[in-house]
């Protein structure tokens, strides 16, 4: 790969906002020093458990509260960033006085983290919003006002992946001298695709339009679809994106009979919007099963939702299920 268009170059080639930039240098440079702290945890004592739980009511690993504290150290630097809103914190973090045009950062700082100790892949989720007008502290926008998204995959390589609202691109990060450089270009998900990812443990808990979906995959070529799919999950969703982007497919966690009073299990702010803007920017799609996931009207900072995105042709077949099984003569 020859091309050497850093991330720096790449954000200064068109008219975004330079605070906005800046704060997508920090972001990056937040992402690269959580890449070596995973890469490094096993030396450092940062592999397992921190004997504390978070607002979810989940096991924070010790990575996850060290990578929120690199997103918290790193990006309040940027000027024009008023508030932080974590995964791994409960309530909202002011940095300053809200200004109309300010930017309010949304973030999973470790996603997948389940798959530390076992060495797979993780990643850290972004979204960028804007302060509405001078002293308005309200951080429960919908998803169509991100201005940026973004995810950052600690795999074989690490790459940023990102979106300003125009085309998707992939940042590898060059082991040598630690900048990120373009190496995808406009990514786009392919339409059509024979690959899915659910967590199949969970089929007692689903709903029939996704008992449907499944089971007509799995019946292969004697089935509705005819033809063989593949099945595929890593319970990291950074990396599902990742490959969904790059190979197609669909990903679904949807809301089911064990998780629906809690919305479902995916993160609407931090997880579920901006991995929808990335996928639609891309030529795909994401819905909750009955509408777009970046129109809900958020209730809270870490409100849960059901997720299905991915290739526009499934992402459509699995809501006409959704729209089926809910009228009437079902
Ligand atoms: O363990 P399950 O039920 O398969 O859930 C896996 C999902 O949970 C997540 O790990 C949640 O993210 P966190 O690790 O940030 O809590 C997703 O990345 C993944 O898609
Ligand atoms: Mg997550
Ligand atoms: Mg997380």
């Amino acid at each position: 790969m020859t091309d050497t268009t850093t991330l720096r170059r790449y954000l200064t080639k068109g008219d975004l906002d330079p605070n906005l930039i800046f704060l997508l240098e920090d972001i990056a440079s937040a992402c690269r020093s959580i890449a070596n702290l995973v890469r490094n945890g096993a030396f450092e004592g940062n592999l397992g458990s921190a004997n504390a739980i978070n607002v979810q009511g989940e096991t924070q690993k010790t990575l996850d509260i060290l990578a929120n504290d690199e997103f918290e150290r790193i990006c309040s630097n940027s000027p024009r960033l008023a508030a932080l809103v974590s995964e791994e914190v409960e309530e909202v973090t002011w940095l300053k006085e809200p200004e109309e045009g300010d930017y309010l950062l949304y973030f999973d700082p470790l996603d997948g983290s389940s798959n530390l100790d076992v060495n797979l892949s993780v990643g850290s989720i972004f979204a960028i919003m804007q302060v509405q007008a001078d002293g308005d502290r309200n951080v429960l926008h919908d998803g169509q006002r991100q201005v940026c998204a973004g995810y950052a995959l600690y795999g074989p390589s690490t790459i940023l992946v990102l979106t300003d609202g125009s085309e998707v691109a992939g940042f590898t990060c060059h082991q040598g001298t630690g900048d990120f450089r373009l190496t995808h270009p406009d990514m786009k998900v392919p339409s059509e695709t024979s690959e899915f990812a659910i967590n199949t443990s969970r089929h007692r808990y689903w709903d029939a339009p996704v008992r449907r979906y499944v089971d007509e995959c799995v019946a292969g070529e004697e089935g509705a679809r005819q033809r063989a799919f593949n099945m595929r999950w890593t319970a990291s969703m950074v990396a599902e994106i990742h490959r969904i982007l790059t190979r197609g497919g669909v990903f679904l966690y949807p809301a089911d009979s064990n998780n629906r009073d809690a919305g479902g299990k995916l993160r609407l702010m931090y997880e579920a919007n901006p991995m929808a803007m990335i996928i639609e920017r891309a030529g795909g799609a994401a819905s909750t099963g009955f509408g777009p996931i970046m129109d809900i009207q958020p209730s809270g900072p870490h409100q849960r939702v059901p997720v299905i995105l991915g290739s526009r042709s499934e992402v459509e077949r699995l809501v006409e299920y959704h729209t089926e099984a809910d009228s009437p003569e079902h």
